[in-house]
């Protein structure tokens, strides 16, 4: 949902990505940093600067990919190290809410299991030459919604935490179901048009 935001994004982040001429993989090895940053800063109980770490995190995640490509920096192996690394923040997040004591480790399996599912249909999708990136609870939308769930649990009652923790995670298994779906169709036609070539 919030993808087809990246081009607006770009004219943000290119004249920055400029000024960066870095190796992209240094800036996505802090994003994971960051994101460490974040969990302890839960664990600690602050919430708020935990919550600008994660837009921190997040906006690192984008940012490596706009100095790879403007730079003409883009590998394989970042292409690899982006997308490993999300999975290593998006659940290092959950762990530090956890042990903040503002989810209970149930409510922490499922945000972790459902967030991991998504991405990893996403994976076996491309690695059948089906881009899937469809669906409401794409990485972005979990972020800004955790980035959320982490501010007004802080300024308001950590119990609205846990409910949109919990919202979260209903959105991300819809998110499992529609990216299933979508996979499903997409290799029953791929099946389909094999089959007729084949009579
Ligand atoms: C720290 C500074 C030096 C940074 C400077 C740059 C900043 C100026 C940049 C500003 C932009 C910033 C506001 C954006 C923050 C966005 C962040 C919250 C969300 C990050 O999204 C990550 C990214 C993930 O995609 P990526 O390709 O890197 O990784 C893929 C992903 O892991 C897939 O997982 P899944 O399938 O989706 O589960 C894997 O499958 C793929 O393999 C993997 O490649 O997504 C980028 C998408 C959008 C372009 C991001 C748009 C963000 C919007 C601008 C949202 C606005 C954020 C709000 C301002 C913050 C909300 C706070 C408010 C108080 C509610
Ligand atoms: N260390 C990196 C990080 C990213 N890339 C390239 O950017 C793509 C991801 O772009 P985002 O804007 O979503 O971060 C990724 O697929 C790579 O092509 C890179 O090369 N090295
Ligand atoms: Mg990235
Ligand atoms: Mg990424």
């Amino acid at each position: 949902m919030l993808e087809n935001l990246r081009p607006y994004l770009n004219k943000i982040l290119n004249p920055i990505a400029k000024k960066i001429d870095v190796n992209p993989n240094y800036i996505t090895i802090l994003s994971i940093i960051i994101a460490i940053l974040a969990a302890l800063l839960f664990y600690f109980h602050q919430l708020i600067l935990g919550g600008i770490f994660i837009l921190i995190s997040g906006s690192l995640d984008v940012l490596d990919g706009a100095v790879a490509r403007y730079h003409n920096k883009s590998s394989k192996f970042g292409a690899f190290l982006d997308s490993t690394t999300d999975r290593f923040s998006d659940a290092i997040i959950i762990i530090g809410l956890i042990s903040g004591g503002y989810i209970d480790w149930f409510i922490g399996i499922l945000a972790i299991h459902s967030a991991y599912t998504i991405s990893y249909i996403r994976s076996k999708a491309e690695s059948m030459n089906i881009e899937c990136k469809i669906g409401i609870a794409e990485r972005a939308v979990r972020l800004v919604i955790l980035i959320i769930a982490v501010l007004i649990g802080g300024i308001v009652d950590t119990i609205w935490l846990k409910w949109i923790v919990i919202l979260l995670i209903v959105l991300s298994y819809f998110t499992v179901i529609q990216r299933m779906v979508y996979t499903w169709n997409k290799l029953k036609s791929k099946d389909s048009s094999i089959n007729n070539a084949n009579k």
